[in-house]
């Protein structure tokens, strides 16, 4: 459990901490399980796959809610909050800055509705040997596959200021 100490020391030290959702949404496809991955457009993190998320709003009632919502601005589909499967935080912090992201991830099967392109994400189905790591955030490919056979995370990645490199992380994996 020495992520989640690491986490919540820094959380608690941190001037300003903002949150955000990133949230995964699973099928089954005639067997074969896949993932909706999403290509961002624009803005931060631009040129990367990712899961769907963002800002948590004053206007979300909940996590979950914003969770959500920011799938169904994202990938155009409807997902209730209510159906949001938490699956643990990440916090990233940056050299220099004083900022610190605290990121809620979730898990979510139960939706309506085609993944389509939207403004900031052009959503993809891949399976779970097919993940383009190469082309995601540095930190992804150490806990996205615990993510994905089911694990819970908790992990603090230390980025330097170009926010490309991490140079310190610490991951706690447990079973759900
Ligand atoms: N390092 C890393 N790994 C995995 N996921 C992320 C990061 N850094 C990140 O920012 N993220 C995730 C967290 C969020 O899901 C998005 C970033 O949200 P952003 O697009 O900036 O927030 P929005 O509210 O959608 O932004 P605008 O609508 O204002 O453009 O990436």
């Amino acid at each position: 459990m020495a992520a989640a100490r690491r986490v919540a020391d820094t959380l608690f030290k941190a001037p300003k901490v903002k949150h955000y959702t990133l949230a995964f949404l699973l099928r089954d496809n005639n067997g074969t399980k896949e993932v909706l991955l999403g290509m961002k457009k624009r803005g931060f993190g631009a040129g990367k796959w990712n899961g769907f998320g963002g800002k948590v709003e004053p206007t979300d009632a909940t996590v979950s809610d914003a969770a959500a919502r920011e799938m169904n601005e994202e990938a155009l589909v409807t997902v209730l909050g209510s159906d949001m499967e938490e699956k643990g935080t990440l916090v990233f912090t940056f050299t220099g800055k004083p900022e610190v992201m605290h990121v809620h991830v979730f898990q979510v099967r139960s939706y309506s509705g085609v993944p389509s392109e939207s403004d900031e994400m052009k959503p993809q189905w891949f399976t779970y040997d097919a993940i383009p790591y190469a082309s995601m955030w540095a930190d992804d490919k150490y806990w996205l596959p615990s993510l994905l056979e089911g694990k819970n995370i908790v992990g603090q990645f230390d980025f330097d200021a170009d926010e490309t490199k991490f140079y310190d992380h610490v991951l706690d994996v447990t079973d759900a």
